[in-house]
């Protein structure tokens, strides 16, 4: 059977694949996440998640493997809002989605020596009003400063969310659905096929 690698360093992404039964490797993948001038947010994510699944492949230095790559973006008013720089940063992210809603890009990739394919996934996350106090705790709880739009809707940041439309599993780092239709175009099996 092929192996499948995930290239990528987020808990959240090898948490979710075991989730849903994948066996996988890691492999590291590092790439520029800068985003190009004039790109749309669904086109930087699904270009993030291809370079990070090339990257892997590349490491591995051998074509027969199958490699996953992912990106999540948070967007509002179409501004693409990454990791916090730190805590003015986040602060001023989380006032900025307070009461609000915004988008979570999402795209996953998977690629071998021959083919790569990807699925992007958009959702809209609602956040009621956060106060100032609100903000600035959340930011002393550490649970922001490694997550896109400064807050992990699995986590405290669960509390903010007044309702989602799309999914959640893409919000906090892949789309589980999309990732097993892709990973069967690479046979590649989550849990439906493991033997009873
Ligand atoms: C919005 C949101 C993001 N996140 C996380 C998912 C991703 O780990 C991170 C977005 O950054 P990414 O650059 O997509 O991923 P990463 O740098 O953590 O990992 P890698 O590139 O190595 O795969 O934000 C949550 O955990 N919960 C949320 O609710």
């Amino acid at each position: 059977m092929t192996t499948l690698y995930l290239a990528s360093a987020s808990p959240r992404r090898r948490e979710l694949l075991q989730q849903i039964g994948v066996a996988h490797c890691l492999v590291a993948a590092s790439i520029d996440e800068r985003v190009l001038p004039g790109e749309a947010p669904a086109a930087y994510v699904e270009r993030l998640a291809r370079e990070k699944a090339a990257a892997g492949l590349a490491a591995l230095g051998h074509g027969n493997a199958c490699v996953l790559g992912a990106d999540t973006s948070v967007v509002l008013d179409g501004r693409i809002l990454g990791k916090p720089e730190g805590r003015a940063d986040a602060l001023a992210t989380l006032a900025a989605l307070s009461g609000r809603a915004h988008e979570v890009y999402t795209a996953v990739a998977v690629c071998d020596g021959s083919r790569s394919r990807v699925r992007v996934v958009c959702s809209r996350v609602h956040f009621r009003a956060l106060s100032a106090v609100e903000r600035e705790a959340y930011w002393a709880s550490g649970e922001p400063c490694d997550k896109a739009g400064s807050y992990g809707i699995q986590g405290l940041g669960a509390v903010f969310v007044s309702h989602l439309e799309g999914s959640y599993s893409a919000v906090v780092g892949l789309p589980l659905c999309e990732t097993s239709e892709l990973l069967a175009e690479f046979g590649i099996p989550c849990w439906q096929a493991l033997p009873a």
